[in-house]
């Protein structure tokens, strides 16, 4: 392991932190520390106040995948800290109620190597609003990140609320993914897609769904560079249980269709809702959709966008390079409403991420790194042979001068999964040369075909 932890910064007085496991009680309804959490959590992104009932389609998920929640609470006690302590005690939600949230667990990342890398995966970061910019947020990610490195993880990821906050813990955008509106309506311009088709789509019970979402999931994340483990509540809204009772209008409203190849087997999924027949235009909105392969993808598009009395598709969460544009016959049926930023990576073991990560073409440079949390901070020889690198931490001084390059950590989240070349982190002032640099030969080694894509929101 090359990774530091990092130094932990220190909370305020009168608060104390505490990380445990997610947990039920025996009739599998959330127990009191994870129902108190879950409503902090919930309160710091301005979600309504849930009942318990509403708040048990959460823990369960959690526990399944080995959540851990870090807590700040304030120490009971403390009315006597002036000026705001006896208010506290008298007005607040409670002393169980943590004033930070942080939640965080293991999955993996494909970086585009052989295997995808260990990445822990960070949510529900919140603040009581009444106790920001008082550093509680930087106690638990310094901490947390602390024990990522210590139990071994390559890389640490999340998915931002704001842009402005996670920069400075060496996070950086990483894939990105778009919102498309496609007129599939057959008057006025016409709507036509390109290709014969191959196979049979079925409309499908989603209910019935679990076990092929499941082993679908494993080929697509195999498959696709930027694609990060998921959690169970993805299996709970596919397959339409996602709330107690089966009777929400999330769970009626859930369609589904499956692609079945030539060869009889089921390629792909996709799961959707109807917007109801006072959208105008008539709105077919897809939630989510896992294929094997390109192929099946191809099909569930067509499928879909062939539809009768469906004048309109929306996918909030498309791949920014999409098969569906190009298969267009007029491409401006296709609308991008927007394009945004969604898995951020922070790098903390360079050798096991750069040594899990794709490479486009053979080559030897060296990397010095610079980190603000002294997590990633060293000098690094890369060997890159067959799509594959082998990295050696190094001395300073025993650095060969060519193709040396240097940037700080967080350049390299950005740079790890290829959504940006180096040639235009360079142009940045994000990477700097140490030596001679043949900055072409460097892009074709570092920079990768095509943009990576995240289909998992956590
Ligand atoms: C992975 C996720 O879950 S993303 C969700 C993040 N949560 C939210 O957006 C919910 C609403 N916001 C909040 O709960 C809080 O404002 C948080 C969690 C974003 C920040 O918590 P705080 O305890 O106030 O942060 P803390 O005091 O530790 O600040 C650390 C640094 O980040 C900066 N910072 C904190 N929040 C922001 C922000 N929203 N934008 C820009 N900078 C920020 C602080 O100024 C400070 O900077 P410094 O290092 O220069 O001193």
């Amino acid at each position: 392991m090359t990774a530091q932890p990092p130094q932990v910064t220190p909370l305020a007085e009168g608060l104390r932190v505490r990380t445990f496991a997610a947990a039920l009680n025996e009739d599998g309804t959330p127990d009191a520390d994870g129902a108190a959490f879950t409503r902090t959590v919930e309160h710091g992104f301005y979600e309504p106040w849930q009942s318990d009932e509403q708040l048990s389609r959460w823990l369960p998920t959690f526990v399944e995948d080995g959540q851990q929640l870090t807590g700040v609470y304030v120490d009971p006690g403390l009315a006597s800290l002036e000026p705001w302590g006896e208010a506290f005690e008298t007005y607040g939600f409670g002393p169980e109620h943590p004033v930070g949230t942080f939640v965080d667990y293991d999955k993996t990342l494909n970086a585009g190597g052989a295997e995808p890398v260990p990445a822990r995966l960070i949510t529900g970061v919140t603040v009581n609003p009444g106790f920001r910019r008082r550093g509680i947020l930087k106690h638990m990610m310094t901490s947390r990140l602390a024990a990522a490195v210590q139990e071994g993880a390559a890389v640490a990821a999340l998915t931002a609320s704001e842009g402005g906050i996670y920069g400075r813990f060496g996070f950086a955008p990483a894939t990105r993914e778009q919102e498309v509106a496609f007129n599939v309506t057959e008057a006025g311009e016409g709507f036509a897609l390109r290709g014969p088709s191959t196979g049979r789509v079925l409309p499908v019970d989603p209910s019935t769904l679990e076990e092929l979402l499941k082993e679908t999931f494993v080929q697509f994340h195999a498959r696709t560079r930027g694609s990060v483990g998921r959690s169970p509540a993805y299996w709970k809204a596919g397959t339409a249980r996602w709330e107690p009772g089966n009777i929400t209008s999330w769970n009626r409203r859930l369609r589904a269709v499956v692609h079945v190849t030539e060869e009889g087997e089921v390629g792909g999924y996709a799961v959707f809702t109807h917007e109801g027949w006072d959208s105008d235009p008539h709105t077919l909105r897809v939630h989510d959709m896992i294929a094997a392969d390109a192929v099946s993808r191809r099909e569930l598009i067509r499928h879909l966008a062939q539809m009768d009395l469906i004048q309109r598709i929306v996918m909030k969460q498309a791949p920014v390079q999409d098969t569906f544009s190009q298969m267009l016959v007029n491409p401006r049926a296709a609308a991008v409403k927007s394009v945004h930023d969604h898995l951020w990576v922070r790098v903390l073991d360079p050798v096991a991420a750069l040594e899990g990560r794709a490479w486009g073409a053979d080559g030897d440079f060296t990397l010095t790194l610079t980190d603000p949390l002294g997590i990633s901070s060293g000098t690094y020889a890369l060997r890159i042979r067959g799509g594959s690198a082998e990295v050696a931490s190094v001395s300073a001084e025993d650095a060969e001068p060519a193709q040396h390059v240097t940037m700080e950590a967080e350049t390299l989240g950005a740079l790890y999964l290829g959504d940006v070349s180096v040639l235009t982190l360079r142009d940045a002032g994000r990477v700097s040369a140490l030596g001679e640099v043949a900055w072409e030969q460097l892009a074709a080694v570092v920079d990768l075909p095509g943009a990576p894509y995240c289909a998992t929101h956590f």
